[in-house]
């Protein structure tokens, strides 16, 4: 049977994807969250005419040659200024960031004068407007700062509270829910025997989910039986969750009961197998009733982190409103040694960086590729891609790889 190739599953799955409703967040919740609606500066950014550095305000006719004397009138400190104005032959102290006084048009920096009481003597020739940053030199009242689409990185939290906005409009966080599926699964820590299996997907799927903006329900371990496992996605649907990430039981054997359970439950599969490795058996599709978005991982745990990476992030970032590319974000490398033909499935496998040559990487895949091997998964620095039907390739060709998270 013709699988459905990766980037079809992608786009079709992010064709569903509009974005969730607006909400208000004060600016100190809102770093990684996107932008619902512009920032509008409230303020013109410096507020005034402001010194950049610590020394005297001047006019500079009355410095344009040195050494010249000028009477020390008074100061200008950021937060206090000055009241009166600079006239011919005077000077004010000033400090950085503080208002430039009336009259004076240039700032001589206290390096290059002398004090001697209110005598203050300049070493330096003033240059106008030396030193100086202008009123809405940053951005003006009124202005767009930032457009809607756009997560919130630290720095642009100062420039939204530079522009005295303190409540920022952003789209709500993905409610992400995970289903683990299996009898053999049990907890960290919790003393498994030889025959039960640690239920490490879910910690790796939950990081992704996250850090990709979502607010992520651990709904539990459901038993392998078709009553437990229609209840499970049934309590799930109706948690009000916008999508449902379960793991497990997505294949073809007698215990893997999901895409049953699903179809049953309304959830109409617009996908099942796809053609990936690992992750062959990636099935998603939306509930009619309460248009949760579902989306069936393999159980086996790097097929599942694959399928988080390429498809449950873009999912969770779509949802949010940010541009998404309809196709894995891939990068150029280079083989650091030779590779076999593939077949049908678009392949990612778990590779290491070993140099860098002509700017990009050099990748060499790891000799393990089982989907059950979660060491070198931690141990990859990339994924090392291989197109459907990609011919053999030599050490030294350029490839694709896909960034696993730092
Ligand atoms: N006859 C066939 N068998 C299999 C096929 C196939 O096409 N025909 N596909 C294989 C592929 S590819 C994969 S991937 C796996 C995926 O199967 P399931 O999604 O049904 O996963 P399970 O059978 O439930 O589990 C597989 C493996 O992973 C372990 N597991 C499950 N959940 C977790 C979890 N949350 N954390 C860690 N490990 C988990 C589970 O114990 C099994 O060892 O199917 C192949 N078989
Ligand atoms: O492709 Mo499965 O996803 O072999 O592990």
């Amino acid at each position: 049977m013709a699988l459905m190739p990766v980037e079809e599953a992608l786009a079709l799955l992010l064709s569903t994807a509009a974005p969730l409703s607006a909400e208000p967040v004060a600016l100190a919740e809102a770093a990684g969250r996107v932008l619902a609606a512009p920032v509008i500066a409230r303020r013109t950014t410096p507020g005034a005419d402001v010194s950049a550095m610590d020394g005297y305000a001047v006019r500079a006719q009355d410095a344009s040659s040195v050494p010249t004397t000028l009477e020390l009138i008074g100061e200008s400190a950021a937060g206090r200024p000055f009241a009166g104005r600079v006239e011919p032959g005077t000077t004010v102290r000033i400090f950085t960031g503080a208002v430039l006084p009336e009259g004076a048009d240039a700032i001589i920096i206290q390096e290059d004068t002398l004090r001697d009481g209110t005598a203050i003597t300049l070493t330096e020739a003033a240059t106008q407007g030396r030193h100086i940053r202008r009123a809405g030199g940053d951005f003006a009242a009124g202005e767009t700062l930032l457009a809607p689409g756009h997560r919130l990185r630290a720095r642009d939290l100062a420039l939204v509270a530079a522009g005295d906005v303190d409540t920022v409009s952003v789209v709500s966080r993905p409610r992400v829910a995970l289903l683990s599926t299996g009898d053999e699964l049990v907890r960290p820590g919790a003393g498994a025997s030889p025959h039960q299996v640690i239920v490490s997907n879910l910690y790796s799927v939950a990081a992704l989910a996250l850090a990709a903006g979502a607010e992520v329900t651990d709904l539990g371990i459901l038993p392998d039986t078709m009553e437990a496992t229609q209840a499970g996605v049934r309590a799930a649907l109706d948690g009000g969750f916008d999508v449902l990430v379960t793991t497990g039981g997505a294949s073809v054997g007698d215990h893997d009961l999901i895409a049953p359970a699903l179809t049953a439950q309304g959830v109409a599969l617009a996908v099942h197998k796809i053609a990936l490795r690992p992750g062959k058996p990636l099935m998603f599709g939306r509930s009619a009733a309460t248009h949760t978005q579902v989306l069936g991982l393999p159980g086996n745990p790097v097929s599942a982190h694959v399928c988080a990476l390429l498809f449950l992030v873009p999912l969770i970032k779509a949802l949010q409103g940010l541009a998404v590319p309809a196709r894995p974000e891939l990068e150029l490398a280079r083989l650091a040694v030779d590779v076999k033909a593939n077949e049908q499935r678009m392949d990612f496998q778990r590779a290491e960086i070993v140099g860098h040559a002509e700017g990009v990487p050099l990748v060499r895949a790891l000799q393990v590729q089982d989907s059950s091997m979660l060491h070198n998964l931690a141990r990859a620095d990339v994924l090392l891609v291989r197109r459907p039907h990609a011919p053999a390739a030599e050490a030294g060709e350029m490839c694709e790889i896909l960034r696993l998270e730092d």
